[in-house]
């Protein structure tokens, strides 16, 4: 049957190869498309179509490449759609492949000859890339609007258990006391660190490619810098072939996802330790914790566990997203179109993250008897006994030496450093005098702290400050950011 004889649903496409005009003969296989088909995954997009094609078609008029009346038709056609869209009556079709072609092809079924001008001067090839851009733009302020609810999360924690000592770790051994608003504000570091990698890769998302048309950009009189203003973007990408080919951006968004899962993952691998028996820390609420099905006895930090296992998928989407654009040659490729489930899920899982972390946080106590208790083993207050005698005038490898002495012999009467009598210490070295017992013990040693950036109360406490003006400040700004 020839193309001109095909019947097309009420001026639209049919699935026997009219979307593609002249040129076909047959329709396309179920097999190829199912396997092609996109819209099932990137109808998610069709507020970022919509937004794009209606500017599209607002600069299409101004430069006189259609008239007022068009697109007037195009506008209000895009809104029905819209609101079918938004009603869920609206047919998605797998044989229109995707968001983009689902959308053109009812826009032409509503309103006929105008609709078959929308896409003037355009392909997919900047439409898909100009509307991913904008939903990640999005997503980024929305990410950063849940780390900044987390970090709260954090620091209410924080307040709620001022002058708390914990016993600092590296190696996994016991190292230094710390305050734990001092432990948990590093969380808050990190997740500021965080939000701003994401701001900074935003100016880079926030490039316009609409017009690059299918690569070499049109022969017709376009404004992409209308365009891209009234998209929001900051200016239109200077070149067409790198508009429709790269998603450098993607990479790169994809690439603060993971740091910052990496950053969640192991806060919660913290958690699941402190929640343990072992530790005993940190108590869970039952409504942030779940039970066993056969040992009665069981309360799982499921929520922690999960945090820490999301962390693979998002890794996972980010090879994924390295792997897909590594071989491919200028411009537009197909295999383009496999970066939307990875994007769509790394942020979905990151905003799961953030949010559960938040409720944890929320629904956690620190078991500050049993931490006490604890706080007397594993020599925490060894390092300060060493600055003790530097201040005495000792170089501090000699101290080092001195003071793995007193550990030894506090290690053989099993007591601590504290226990110690003068006698025994100056047996060690005569240097020691009765003023050293304010050096020891967990909380003279956490006390002893004052450089700037560490556990010492006064820095805590300026740390604590900080982060609350912030949040304060935080409070009356608008969610998003430019
Ligand atoms: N098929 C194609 N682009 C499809 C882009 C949309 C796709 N669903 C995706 O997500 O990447 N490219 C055609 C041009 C076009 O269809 O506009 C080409 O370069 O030959």
């Amino acid at each position: 049957m020839a193309n001109a004889d095909k019947k097309t649903d009420g001026g639209g496409y049919d699935s026997g190869g009219a979307m593609w005009g002249g040129r076909f003969e047959e329709a396309v296989s179920s097999v190829v498309e199912r396997f092609g088909e996109s819209v099932s995954f990137d109808k998610k997009l069709y507020r970022q179509d919509l937004r794009g094609s209606r500017a599209h078609a607002t600069m299409l008029q101004a430069q006189g490449l259609i008239t007022e009346d068009e697109c007037k038709a195009i506008v209000s056609g895009l809104a029905e759609v819209e609101s079918e869209i938004e009603a869920g009556t609206f047919n998605w079709r797998a044989d229109r492949e995707d968001v983009h072609m689902n959308v053109e092809s009812v826009l032409i079924d509503k309103i006929g000859e105008a609709g078959k001008k929308l896409h003037t001067a355009r392909s997919r090839n900047d439409q898909v890339v100009t509307d991913v851009r904008m939903w990640v733009r999005e997503a980024i302020d929305e990410v950063r609007a849940k780390l900044r609810a987390t970090q709260v999360a954090l620091y209410d924690l924080a307040a709620a258990n001022e002058g708390v000592v914990v016993p600092g770790y590296t190696h996994l051994q016991r190292a230094q006391p710390l305050l734990l608003q001092h432990s948990l504000l590093a969380y808050v570091e990190q997740l500021e660190r965080d939000r701003e990698r994401l701001l900074d890769c935003r100016k880079r998302v926030n490039l316009c490619p609409l017009g690059a048309c299918a690569l070499a950009g049109t022969g017709l009189n376009i404004d992409r810098h209308a365009t891209s203003e009234a998209l929001g973007f900051s200016e239109p990408l200077a070149n067409s072939v790198d508009a429709v080919s790269d998603r450098d951006f993607l990479l790169e968004y994809v690439s603060c996802l993971s740091i910052l899962a990496m950053h969640t993952s192991r806060l919660a691998e913290e958690w699941v330790l402190w929640t343990s028996e072992e530790f005993k820390f940190m108590l869970m609420g039952d409504s942030v914790s779940t039970g066993s099905s056969i040992m009665p006895q069981k309360k799982n930090p499921d929520p922690m566990e999960l945090t820490r296992g999301k962390t693979a998928r998002v890794y996972g989407a980010l090879m994924t997203l390295l792997t897909l654009c590594k071989g491919l040659p200028q411009a537009y490729n197909r295999d383009l179109q496999e970066d939307k489930e990875p994007l769509f899920d790394s942020t979905e899982t990151t905003i799961m993250v953030l949010e559960v972390v938040a409720e944890f946080a929320r629904n956690v106590t620190f078991n500050t008897e049993h931490i006490n208790k604890g706080l007397g083993a594993g020599f925490l207050d060894a390092t300060t006994l060493a600055d003790y005698l530097v201040r005495k005038g000792m170089a501090f490898r000699s101290a080092h030496e001195v003071v793995g002495k007193c550990v030894a012999l506090g290690e053989s009467k099993n007591c601590e450093l504290k226990d110690l009598s003068l006698e025994e210490l100056q047996g060690i070295n005569n240097i020691f005098t009765g003023d050293v017992y304010e050096s020891l013990g967990v909380q003279n040693s956490v006390n002893q702290f004052q450089s700037y950036g560490s556990t010492g109360a006064k820095c805590v406490e300026q740390q604590m400050q900080r982060w609350g003006d912030e949040f304060k400040k935080g409070k009356g700004k608008r969610k998003q950011c430019d």
